[in-house]
């Protein structure tokens, strides 16, 4: 199954800069992971802000949720999810 997760992330502004980028860091890590498993298939930064929008190829809610909910970031994130299903117009292939 297809979810887009949007995800908008607000680290409090009294956080250690340090402690910031080693969250950031280890985010990056568990991110590129899921991606060369296919699990992450896109991930799209929102321009303008500190969020991102991605599609997430998984099982079903609870795959989803046992990945968004272990992500680095995860306490530090407003996220929103929909789920998707392919459209009947679309020629591409890969979107399944
Ligand atoms: O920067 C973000 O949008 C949060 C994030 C998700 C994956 C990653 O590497 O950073």
């Amino acid at each position: 199954m297809l979810f887009q997760v949007q995800m908008d992330v607000r680290l409090p502004h009294d956080m250690p800069a340090e402690q910031a980028e080693s969250l950031k860091k280890t985010e990056r890590e568990r991110a590129q992971a899921l991606m060369r498993n296919g699990q992450w298939r896109h991930l799209w930064r929102v321009a303008g802000r500190y969020a991102n929008v991605s599609v997430f190829d998984v099982s079903g809610a609870e795959e989803l949720h046992q990945i968004l909910s272990t992500l680095p970031l995860f306490p530090f994130m407003q996220i929103e999810v929909t789920a998707l299903c392919r459209h009947p117009s679309s020629i591409r292939e890969d979107d399944r």
